[in-house]
């Protein structure tokens, strides 16, 4: 277990969406603790509620109740703009279409979220990101101009370049053939590993799964297994036992 003060948690975290008559109750009473550091997968059944637990932490979306951490700050209980600033300075977000503004290059896709927060640009950091991710002579052209690997590239450099608290990715190898997702899982576990990054991924893949330190299944917005250090065998057989 990790014994470092948690980088993110969220405790009896319930989100319903849908009518008084009619909830749709997406995530049921989830309480979790994220370590620094760590890189964490979220698995699960179509519709189990893993993007909505995602959502609720990295502050994209609101809980219908109960309590989420980022660092020392419960987001939950903060007005908009607050949460806002709290996403901004200490949430990176990795998307699965990658998100990218089409008219910036990769370098201004990569520094805007920094310029936008009226932040410096600390070119050492970009510098050593854009190398690690192997984007130094990619960084003056537009998204069109870059291939899905490429692209996805610019978005983790986007999302790690503020240095945050936690970087979230939703799926991010899914729209990745396995050459280009496999590099890019080993890059975030590097980052995890080497840099302390803490990282939540979302992913159906069990290969992609066996790469994080920690494997957290959801079943019916519950997580219903919570396993370290898993293979990409064990996870199969997991997600086997809740898809039935
Ligand atoms: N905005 C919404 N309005 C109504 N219901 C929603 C909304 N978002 C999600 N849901 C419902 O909440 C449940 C969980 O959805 P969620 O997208 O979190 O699941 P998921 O595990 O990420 O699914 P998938 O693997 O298919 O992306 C589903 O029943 C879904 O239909």
């Amino acid at each position: 277990m990790n014994q470092n003060p948690p980088a993110c948690s969220v405790q009896n975290l319930t989100r319903i969406f849908g009518s008084a008559d009619q909830p749709v109750v997406a995530v049921d009473d989830v309480t979790v603790a994220i370590g620094k550091g760590s890189f964490t997968a979220v698995m699960g059944p179509s519709g189990s509620g893993k993007s909505t637990l995602m959502h609720c932490m990295a502050g994209l979306d609101r809980p219908t109740r109960g309590e989420v951490f980022i660092g020392n700050e419960n987001i939950a209980r903060l007005p908009e703009k607050a949460v806002t600033r709290v996403r901004r300075d200490s949430v990176g977000f990795v998307f699965q279409s990658f998100n990218l503004l089409p008219t910036l290059t990769a370098e201004q896709n990569i520094l805007l979220p920094l310029e936008l927060a009226g932040r410096r640009v600390d070119r050492a950091v970009f510098n050593e990101l854009t190398t690690s991710l192997g984007l130094t002579d990619r960084l003056r052209h537009r998204p069109s101009q870059l291939s899905g690997g490429q692209q996805q590239r610019v978005a983790v450099a986007r999302a790690m370049m503020s240095d945050p608290e936690v970087v979230f990715a939703d799926e991010p190898t899914g729209a990745l053939d396995q050459r280009t997702g496999t590099a890019l899982l080993e890059y975030l576990q590097r980052r995890s590993r080497q840099h302390g990054q803490t990282i939540i991924m979302v992913t159906h893949d069990p290969k992609a799964a066996a790469y994080a330190d920690r494997v957290l299944m959801l079943l019916d917005g519950r997580i219903v297994n919570d396993v370290d250090d898993p293979t990409a065998d064990e996870v199969f057989a997991l997600l086997n036992a809740v898809a039935l």
